[in-house]
C-alpha cells in the first residue's frame, strides 16, 4: 500500500502564525512550555547518513546545555557544530550540528532542539541514553510532537491532517493535495464560512434582543438568510466534489476487464511495471481477481487484473468470471481491453455490447462509471493502415508487447484519474477523509433545520450546531476522541 514506509521529513519549524517577535535565547532564557519534555529519533529507524534526534518542552535548553557542555546555548535557529558527550560519564559521542529553537517560535509552540547526528545505531543510541539522564526527559509517544504543536495552536487538525498525509504521501499527486492542506486552504476555508454563520447567527440574536425596537437596522433577518443561502449553495458544491478527495487519498478503483487473451494482464503488469499476473497464450489464464497499487500517472490507484469475461466454461473459470463482473460494477474507471487483432470474435462482440457500450450510454443506477477503451496487440495490424475499427466508441490504439501508443494511453489515463480524484494543483480544497464530509453534511443539515424553524430561538440554535460542526473540522470543541485516532496515524518523533 501507499500508506507504507515512513519517509524522513526532517521539516523545518514552522513560523509563528502571528509575527511575534521572539528575542529570548542564551542560558538565561526562560523555558517555554509546561510538563514534561519529550526527546525521540524523528528520522527513519537504520543505518543512514545523518539522524535528526529532537527534543520539544521546557527542559530542552537544559538537555541541549548537558550534552554539549561545558557551551552556551548556539544563537537560535542556526545550526552549529558541537562535541556532544553523555553528561554522566563525560564520554564523546559525536560531533553533530545542533540547533535550538526557543518557543514559541518552534514546530511545537514549546522551546525544541534539535541534534543532526551521524546515523549509525551506536551514535543514535548512545544520544538517545544522554538525553534519558537528563532530569526532566522522557522518550516521546507516537505523534506527541504533532499533538503538542496542535494544542498550542500551531497547527489546525487539518493541517495536523494533512501533515500525516504528507508523511504518507506515495504519488504526487497525493503529495501536492497533502501540501495544500497542511498550508491551511481547508482551513482557512471552513474558517471563513463559520465566520458567516457567526454573522447570521448575531442577526438573528440581534432581532431576538432588540427586534420590538424600531431604531434596529431593517432587514437583519433577510440578511442572515441570504448568507446561509449562499452557505449553502458553497457547502452543496464541496460536498458533490467528497468522493474525489477520499479517492486520491486512498486510491481510485481501477479494473482491468476484457474477453479472455486480449492482454489484460500483460497491462496491468506494464502500468505496474512488476509481474504481478502471469501472462500466458492460453485463453483463461487470470482466474481470480488480482489487486496492486500503483501509482498511475500520478494519482493513486488500486489497480485490478480479472478474469477474461466469457461463457461455456468450467466451473472454477465460471467463479473468476462471476468475481470479474462483481468488480466491475465498483471500479471507478474500466480500462477495457480488446485483441485489435479479433474484434471480429464472439467473446469481443459480447463484451462491447454487455460492458463497453452500456457504461458508454451512462450506467442505469446514474453512477458515472468512466472508461478507456483499449485496443491491444497493435502490432499484429499492418503497419500504417487504416483505423481498425471505425465504429467502435471513441478509442486508443496499444502495443503491451512494443509498448506503442503508450504515451497517448498514458495521458488519456492520467486524465480520467484527474477527473476522478480532482486536481489538487488548480481546484478547491478537496475533502479527502470522512470526516470532513460528514461535518459539512452535518452543517448542511443543520441550515436545513434553520430554514425550517418555527420561530427564532430555534432558527439561532440551529446556526449554533451548523457552526459547531464547521469548528470541529479544524479542531475546536468535542474533538478528544478523535484526536486519539488521528495522532495513533504518526510514528515516534513526528
Ligand atoms: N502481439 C502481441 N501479443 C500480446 C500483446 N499483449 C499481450 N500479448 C500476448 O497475448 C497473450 C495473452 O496475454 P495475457 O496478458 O495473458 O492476456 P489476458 O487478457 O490477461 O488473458 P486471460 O487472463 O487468459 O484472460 C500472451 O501470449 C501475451 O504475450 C501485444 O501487445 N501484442
Ligand atoms: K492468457
Ligand atoms: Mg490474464
Amino acid at each position: 500500500m501507499w500508506r507504507g514506509l515512513w519517509t524522513l521529513v526532517a521539516r523545518p519549524a514552522r513560523g509563528p502564525r502571528s509575527p511575534r517577535p521572539c528575542t529570548r535565547q542564551g542560558s538565561g532564557a526562560p523555558a517555554h512550555g509546561s510538563g514534561a519534555t519529550i526527546f525521540a529519533l524523528s528520522s527513519g529507524q537504520g543505518r543512514c547518513g545523518i539522524a535528526v534526534i529532537r527534543t520539544s518542552g521546557p527542559a530542552s535548553g537544559q538537555a541541549l546545555r548537558s550534552l554539549t557542555a561545558p557551551r552556551d546555548l548556539p544563537p537560535a535557529r542556526k545550526a552549529c557544530l558541537r562535541l556532544l558527550s553523555d553528561p554522566r560519564s563525560e564520554e564523546p559521542l559525536d560531533r553533530a550540528l545542533v540547533l535550538w529553537f526557543p518557543g514559541p517560535q518552534s514546530f511545537t509552540g514549546e522551546d525544541c532542539a534539535e541534534f543532526h547526528v551521524h546515523g549509525g545505531p551506536a551514535v543514535v543510541s548512545g544520544v538517545l541514553q544522554a538525553l534519558g539522564s537528563v532530569p526532566g526527559l522522557r522518550p516521546a509517544e507516537a505523534g506527541e510532537f504533532t499533538r503538542r504543536a496542535f494544542a498550542h495552536g500551531k497547527l489546525s487538525l487539518t493541517e495536523v491532517e494533512g501533515l500525516a498525509d504528507l508523511i504518507h504521501a506515495e504519488t504526487e499527486a497525493q503529495r501536492r493535495q497533502a501540501l495544500r492542506q497542511l498550508d491551511g486552504e481547508l482551513s482557512h476555508l471552513c474558517r471563513g464560512w463559520a465566520e458567516t454563520l457567526t454573522k447570521a447567527l448575531a442577526h438573528v440574536e440581534a432581532y431576538i434582543d432588540f427586534g420590538e425596537d424600531d431604531n434596529l437596522e431593517e432587514g437583519v433577518l433577510d440578511q442572515a438568510d441570504s448568507e446561509v443561502r449562499e452557505l449553502e449553495v458553497a457547502l452543496g458544491a464541496h460536498l458533490r466534489d467528497a468522493r474525489r478527495g477520499q479517492r486520491l487519498r486512498s486510491g481510485a478503483h481501477v479494473v482491468v476487464a476484457g474477453p479472455p487473451n486480449a492482454g489484460k494482464s500483460s497491462l496491468v503488469n506494464l502500468l505496474s511495471r512488476k509481474p504481478v499476473s502471469i501472462v500466458s497464450p492460453e485463453p483463461g489464464t487470470t482466474r481470480d481477481v488480482l489487486e496492486t497499487p500503483v501509482d498511475l500517472a500520478g494519482f493513486p490507484a488500486l489497480l485490478s487484473d480479472t478474469a477474461g469475461l466469457r461463457e461455456g466454461v468450467g466451473p472454477v473459470e465460471q467463479e473468476g468470471v462471476r468475481r470479474a463482473q462483481k468488480r466491475l460494477e465498483q471500479a471507478d474507471l474500466i480500462l477495457a481491453v480488446l485483441d485489435a487483432s479479433d474484434l471480429a470474435s464472439a467473446s469481443s462482440c459480447n463484451f462491447l455490447d454487455t460492458v463497453v457500450i452500456p457504461a458508454g450510454a451512462g450506467s442505469p443506477n446514474g453512477s458515472s462509471q468512466r472508461l478507456l477503451l483499449v485496443l491491444n496487440k497493435s502490432d499484429l495490424l499492418p503497419a500504417g493502415g487504416p483505423d481498425p475499427s471505425p465504429d467502435l466508441p471513441p478509442h486508443l490504439l496499444l502495443s503491451c508487447l512494443t509498448g506503442e501508443g503508450l504515451d497517448g494511453f498514458l495521458e488519456a489515463l492520467r486524465k480520467e484519474l484527474a477527473a476522478l480524484c480532482g486536481d489538487p494543483s488548480t481546484g478547491p480544497p478537496l475533502l479527502t477523509r470522512a470526516r470532513y464530509q460528514h461535518h459539512l453534511q452535518g452543517c448542511l443539515d443543520a441550515l436545513g433545520h434553520y430554514k425550517q424553524a418555527k420561530d427564532l430561538a430555534l432558527a439561532a440554535e440551529a446556526l449554533r450546531v451548523a457552526r459547531g460542526h464547521l469548528t470541529r473540522i479544524t479542531g475546536g470543541g468535542g474533538t478528544e476522541e478523535i484526536l486519539d485516532i488521528i495522532f495513533r496515524d504518526f510514528c515516534v518523533g513526528k
